[in-house]
This record gives C-alpha cells, sequence and structure tokens, in this order.
C-alpha cells in the first residue's frame, strides 16, 4: 500500500493547520496557512469547484494562485483519474497539459492497486484531510518523495480529492538545513523503499562514499564497501526482513582504512516494513581516538604493573585489571574503594602530604609493602606521577612487584659475599701454600731404619686414614711436624691443604684472630675482614705446633671446635661450622701444665685421643748413618759438590754424639759440613761438635731446662744475641728461628739481655 497515513491526520477545519504544522515547520507552513485562509474565505473551493468538471482555468486571483502555487496541485477523482493539475505539476513531472485525460493514480504512484486507490478514496471521504509521505513517478520513470496533503470534497453530486504534493527532495530549506547539519556531523542518510526498491540518499551520503552515482549506495553495492561485507550484509537483511534496527561502526576498505557508523531502521505499516531510513557517518577519527584508548587500556590492564589513579580524596577513580587480579579484589570491590580501604596504614594526614610532595616533585619513586586481600604482602617499586586533569590534582600510581627482583638481588648479594670470601679463602690458601713451598718441606723422605721409630710410622700410618685428633709430642727437632704432613698426606683429606700455626711464634693477642678470623673493625687494626686459619682448612687439617703455648682464656674457644666444630670470628655474631681435623704437637709436658694451670684438663683429654711420643734420635741412633747419608746428598746436590758418602769415622762420631737438638741437629750439621769440606767422602772436621755433647752433669742438681737455657744463654753470648741467619745462635742450636725464640720465651731468657 503507498499511502501513508500519518498519525496527525484529523478531519476538520482545525486539523488542517495542524496537520500541516507537525509535517513541515517553516515555509510549507506558512504556504498552507496561507492555503487554508484561501479556504475559509471560500475562493479556493466554491469556485473552483463549480468549473472543475471541464477543467476550466479559473478566473482572477484565485485562478492565478492556485496556478502559480510553489506546490502541485492535483484533484482525483472517485476513479483515481486526474481531472485538474496546476502548472508545476506538468513542469516537475514532464507531461504536456494534453496528457492530462491519460493520467491517473496508477501513472503517478505505480505501485498503488485499484483496491488501495479505493481505501485511500474512502478513508479521505470519511476523515476529510489526510496528509501522508509518497513517491511519484515522472514522465520519465524517475522516482520522487513527496508529502501529500489530501482534502476530501464534493460539488453538484460529485466528489473529488485535491491533493497539495510537495517535492520533500527539493525542498532547499531542508535541503540546505540537512547539507550543513549532515556535512557538521559527517552524517549522510538513505531512504530505501521496499516497494519499489528506489534509493534516496543524500548529498552527504554520496560524498561519504566518494561517488556521484546513488547505485553504488543500493544495499547490494555498499556491503562491499566494507572490510567484513557479510556483516554489514546481515544487519541489512535483519532491518528488512525482521525490522531489527541497527547501529554499527564499520570499518571499510579504503586505504588508509575508515570506520562508518551505519544504522538502520524499518518504517512500518501495519505489519509490513516497507520502507528502510538509515545513515552513514564517518566516525574515523572518533574510533582511532577509541581505538587508541583501547590499545592504551589493553596495555595497561595485560601489563603486570599494577596502575591506580587517585584523587586527593584518596578516591580510587580508575585502576588495571592486574589490580583486583594481584591483589584478588572483586571488581565491584574496587569500585567502592579508596586508598584507606586498600591500605590500613595510610593515615589521611600522611596523604595529604604524599599529595603535596607529587605535585611539587611530578614523580616520585619509592618502595612500600603493598597487601593483598587475603592478608600477604608483597614488596612494590612505587613510582607516582602528578596528574593535572581536568581541574583536579591526581595521583597515577605505578606499582611493580619486586619481590623476585628483591629476591634475586639478595640471592646476588650472598652470592657476591661468598664469592668475596672464597676468593679471600682462596687468595690466602694460595698465600699460605706459596709460603709453605718456599720452606721446602719435604713431604716424602722419613728416614726410619730404628724398629722404635718404625713402630711410630706403624702408627702414624694407622691414624692417618682416620679423622683423629692427634697430639704428637716429643723434643724438639724430632720430626713432629714432618708426621703431622705424612698424617695429613695419608688421609682422605689430603686434597684440601694442611694448615700450620705455630703458637710459640705468634702474639697472645693475635692467636685468636689467626686461628678463628676476625671481621673489619672488631679490634683496632683490623681494617678488613680476615679468615681464620680453621676456616682455610676447612675440610682439611691444622697442625698446632707448640699447642703448650696457646693462652688459657683461648682453650675454651679451641675446646668448642674440637667438640662441635664451630666457632664465632672475632666481632662476628654469626657462628662459623668447620670440618676440620686437628693434629697437635708440643715438645712440652702439658699433664704438668694441667697441674700448673696453664692448660685445661678437658682440652688436653680432647687433643690427647692418639697421642704420638716422637723418639728423640739419640734413642734411635741407627738411624744416625741413613740420616746422614740422606742430607749429605741433598746437600751436596744443593751446593753443587761431589760428596757420595761418610767416612766411618765420621759415622761414629755422630753415632756418638747425643744430638740434643735431634734430627734437625744432624741435618745442620751435614749442611755446614758439606759447605765447608770438599771431596767425595765426609770425613770428620772442624764442623763436628767439639764435645761430644753429653750433659755435664758435674754439679748433679741442675735439671734439663736449666741446662738447656745456659746453653742458649752460652751460645747468644758467642753469637752476640744474634738468633737468625747463618750465625745466629738458632743455626748453632740447629733449631728453627721461631722454636728459639719460644724457647727462650718460656725459659725466661730476655731479648734485651746484653749478650755483647
Ligand atoms: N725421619 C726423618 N727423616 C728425614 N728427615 C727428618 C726426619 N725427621 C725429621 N727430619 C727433618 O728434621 C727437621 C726437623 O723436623 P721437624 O721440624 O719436623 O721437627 P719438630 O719436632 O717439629 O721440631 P720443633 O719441635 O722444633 O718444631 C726437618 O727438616 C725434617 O725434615
Amino acid at each position: 500500500m503507498s499511502f501513508h497515513r500519518p498519525n496527525l491526520c484529523q478531519n476538520e477545519n482545525t486539523s488542517v493547520f495542524n496537520v500541516l504544522h507537525g509535517l513541515a515547520q517553516n515555509r510549507f507552513v506558512i504556504f498552507c496557512r496561507k492555503f487554508y485562509y484561501l479556504r475559509n474565505i471560500d475562493i479556493f473551493l466554491g469556485r473552483k469547484i463549480s468549473k472543475m468538471n471541464n477543467l476550466i482555468p479559473f478566473e482572477g486571483v484565485s485562478q492565478k494562485l492556485i496556478e502559480d502555487f510553489p506546490y502541485e496541485v492535483i484533484w482525483f477523482d472517485e476513479t483515481g483519474q486526474i481531472v485538474y493539475a496546476n502548472e508545476l505539476f506538468f513542469k516537475r513531472l514532464g507531461y504536456s497539459k494534453k496528457d492530462i485525460s491519460n493520467l491517473s493514480i496508477f501513472e503517478l504512484n505505480p505501485t498503488v492497486t485499484i483496491e488501495e486507490w479505493r481505501e485511500h478514496w474512502h478513508s479521505v471521504e470519511k476523515q476529510g484531510t489526510i496528509n501522508f509521505k509518497d513517491t511519484h513517478k515522472r514522465k520519465d520513470g524517475k522516482l520522487y518523495e513527496v508529502e501529500v496533503y489530501a482534502q476530501f470534497f464534493s460539488n453538484n453530486g460529485k466528489s473529488f480529492i485535491s491533493a497539495l504534493v510537495n517535492e520533500i527532495t527539493e525542498s532547499s530549506f531542508y535541503r540546505n538545513l540537512l547539507g550543513h547539519t549532515e556535512r557538521l556531523t559527517n552524517v549522510g542518510g538513505w531512504k530505501l523503499n521496499l516497494q519499489d526498491g528506489s534509493l534516496i540518499v543524500t548529498e552527504e551520503a554520496l560524498k561519504l562514499f566518494d561517488t556521484e552515482d546513488r547505485d553504488d549506495l543500493l544495499p547490494g553495492n555498499i556491503v562491499h564497501r566494507f572490510k567484513d561485507s557479510k556483516q554489514y550484509q546481515e544487519l541489512l537483511k535483519g532491518v528488512m526482513r525482521k525490522a531489527k534496527a541497527f547501529d554499527e561502526i564499520l570499518e571499510t576498505n579504503d586505504q588508509p582504512t575508515r570506520y562508518i557508523r551505519s544504522a538502520g531502521q524499518a518504517i512500518l505499516k501495519g505489519d509490513k516494513i516497507f520502507k528502510i531510513i538509515g545513515a552513514y557517518q564517518d566516525v574515523t577519527d572518533q574510533q582511532e581516538r577509541q581505538n587508541a584508548l583501547r590499545l592504551y587500556k589493553q596495555i595497561l590492564d595485560n601489563a603486570e604493573d599494577l596502575v591506580y589513579v587517585y584523587n586527593r580524596e584518596g578516591e580510587l577513580l580508575h585502576y588495571s585489571n592486574s589490580v583486583a587480579r594481584v591483589l584478588g579484589f572483586d571488581k565491584e570491590e574496587l569500585d567502592d574503594f579508596n586508598i584507606f580501604h586498600l591500605d590500613q596504614n595510610i593515615t589521611k594526614e600522611w596523604w595529604n602530604e604524599h599529595m603535596d610532595e607529587i605535585a611539587e616533585k611530578k614523580v616520585l619513586r619509592f618502595e612500600w609493602m603493598i597487601s593483598r586481600k587475603d592478608g600477604t604482602k608483597f614488596q612494590a617499586d612505587i613510582t607516582a606521577n602528578h596528574i593535572r586533569f581536568e581541574g583536579q590534582d591526581l595521583n597515577c600510581a605505578i606499582i611493580r612487584d619486586i619481590t623476585e627482583r628483591k629476591k634475586r638481588e639478595s640471592e646476588l648479594f650472598n652470592a657476591f659475599e661468598e664469592i668475596k670470601s672464597l676468593k679471600q679463602l682462596l687468595e690466602q690458601e694460595n698465600e699460605y701454600l706459596q709460603t709453605e713451598i718456599k720452606r721446602n718441606i719435604n713431604f716424602d723422605n722419613i728416614i726410619c731404619k730404628s724398629d722404635s721409630y718404625a713402630k711410630v710410622l706403624e702408627e702414624v700410618e694407622k691414624v692417618a686414614k682416620t679423622d683423629t685428633t692427634v697430639l704428637i709430642t716429643g723434643e724438639s727437632g724430632t720430626g713432629k711436624e714432618l708426621l703431622a704432613n705424612s698424617i695429613h698426606e695419608n688421609s682422605q683429606r689430603n686434597k684440601r691443604p694442611l694448615i700450620k700455626v705455630n703458637m710459640a711464634t705468634l702474639p697472645n693477642e693475635l692467636i685468636e684472630s689467626e686461628l678463628f678470623g676476625h671481621k673489619k673493625g672488631a679490634f683496632t687494626g683490623a681494617t678488613a675482614d680476615k679468615v681464620g686459619k680453621f676456616t682455610l682448612a676447612d675440610e682439611g687439617t691444622i697442625f698446632l705446633d707448640e699447642i703448650g703455648e696457646m693462652p688459657l682464656e683461648l682453650q675454651p674457644k679451641l675446646l668448642r671446635v674440637l667438640q662441635e666444630g664451630e666457632f664465632d670470628a672475632l666481632g662476628s655474631n654469626k657462628t662459623t661450622q668447620v670440618d676440620v681435623r686437628i693434629i697437635a704437637a708440643t715438645n712440652r709436658n702439658l699433664e704438668e701444665m694441667i697441674k700448673d694451670g696453664k692448660f685445661r684438663e678437658d682440652l688436653f683429654y680432647r687433643l690427647n685421643v692418639f697421642p704420638i711420643y716422637n723418639i728423640p734420635l739419640r734413642d734411635r741412633k741407627e738411624d744416625i748413618p741413613l740420616l746422614a747419608q740422606y742430607f749429605l746428598e741433598k746437600y751436596a746436590s744443593k751446593a753443587g759438590k761431589a760428596f757420595r758418602k761418610l767416612s766411618k769415622k765420621t759415622i761414629d762420631k755422630l753415632m756418638d754424639y747425643p744430638f740434643p737438638g735431634n734430627i734437625r741437629e744432624l741435618e745442620n750439621l751435614i749442611e755446614r759440613a758439606v759447605i765447608l769440606e770438599e771431596g767425595t767422602t765426609l770425613f770428620p772436621g772442624s764442623w763436628l761438635p767439639n764435645s761430644n755433647g753429653d750433659v755435664k752433669t758435674d754439679d748433679g742438681l741442675k735439671t734439663f731446662e736449666e741446662i738447656q737455657k745456659d746453653h742458649i744463654i752460652k751460645v747468644l753470648k758467642h753469637t752476640k744475641g744474634r738468633v737468625s741467619g747463618p750465625n745466629g745462635a738458632a743455626t748453632i742450636l740447629a733449631m728453627k728461628d721461631k722454636t728459639l725464640f719460644a724457647k727462650m720465651k718460656r725459659l725466661g731468657i730476655e731479648r734485651q739481655v746484653n749478650f755483647k
């Protein structure tokens, strides 16, 4: 049905104005007012009707008015035949006046059926006036949109419908207004008549798709202008078949791509969809902004960091998805939150100061503990940025969980500390080993012929395989250190070092630090951390020579290492655990010292687990020839001399000598002999001690120690107080310098004594 009945339709005088007023707002209404006025004064209807049968032109004013109307005036009889039409009608539709007898509503509106015309006729007859929109066809077949005001009237028993027709599409006022509005908003409109398939589009719609041909905008064509043509096809189908309105933003195929908002709505006539109106709007700029915003939001939401925006009052204005995800809150909960809910530790005062500081510094970076909903916390790095937005001071905080970083940092720090201490350890170990190498200690060659010493070596061999603490006793120079070396070398710890500490050579105040190490600043002069000998000996062996010289006050600390395997370095609050095998040695009688209160009994028992007594050389004389031969070869080769053997006499002499300085004395004697003598055989000479070394006991009252003291003083006098060096007392006495110093200390021989 082609006649559209507007709701506004009324049938009495006043209704005409209302209808027209509802139809349009400006010039058309003004015209209609005139028209209504004419009708009332009976110029228009009365006089016209009397002449219309013969299509007699009007006379006078009324005729002129009708003919000159800027709107088509068409009169139809009951059959739909056009009985009168004014000038504009012919002009607009392209007919000549003589065509009128062949013109009816069915030429003008080809979609109208006879039934529909009849229905329309009755409707207008009944209501008097009807206003509607329609599509008319020109002679050349072109369709155009019209707005029709139809009025029923009778005269002399004949009835007519008078139609006042205005071409909407050509209403320049509306076109201008529409054009302006469309240009302003980048909107183009279209209307599709489903009855005849005609499409009306606005200028702007054509411009939007860069075409002048409105057929390009027909559904079958326009869909291909979009990237997802199927989607648009579906939308159009939906509105055409099911009156499903749509409003979607679609991407075009253009380069660069554009975004067109496309909307469509069905116009119904009863239940039938008979027209679709729609609009296109270029929303590329908005969409790109929107896309950019969406991208930023997506970036923010997918970021590991938490992003919050607070206002001065602490209200949470925005937050990234990660906030809810990481903190464990629901979005609904967060929407009602402020900073004071999120962090109970934050007070209003603190927040105000914080906001002031951010406003002043613009960016603030700090570390903070962030609480989760379940009460757990994590360490975070916060960057708070000041944002001035719409007259408000905002705080945009970016929060990064630094738990892992902190963990790594601390692991790194610990690793670094470990490396540092290992490096220190290695350096000190290396330094120690270098010194040991310089001392050129002979580990392999232990010369033995005597059964008694062989037994000692058997013990050494047995105990070496265990981790048992060993206490080696015996006179100076009997080879205690050599035995300690042998124990270590034959033990499972031989891949780690044997660390030696001689208590007699260390000042009392340094023994603790030397053994257990110290922290920087532990005492005056402790400028750096020092690793103690026990740490150096970890997993190896420590040889505590001259253990009898260990200060009483330090003995409990040594006892703790023996019992627990742990100690505290000086100035450190950290206990160090070590796995060290202890070999101690002494030439003193520790049991006597215990009695004198100079040595702890408990320590003694801990050390004396496996005692080895090293026999003095005088008690294993059988070893002398072999030892002498061994030293002769050793020093001859060192000195580049030809000595190969000792004469029988030399051996006899040596065998007679008691060697109070034991093997060291024998070694020194031979070394001196090799320097002094020449040849291949070593004969007795000045190098042999004058006396046979027997201890003079003529006063019979002196102890061995007293005799030792007298002898040392005698030798010191002879060397004019010199202890070290080739002509020093230690060499003459066949002792190590440090052993002589220790002995002097023990025997009360003051260094300052004038020996000269
Ligand atoms: N059985 C042996 N065979 C070869 N050389 C030996 C033997 N015993 C000791 N020596 C040598 O004698 C010297 C003294 O030995 P060592 O330093 O071990 O004695 P000591 O008992 O530890 O002395 P002190 O108590 O003065 O420290 C070293 O040069 C060592 O190599």
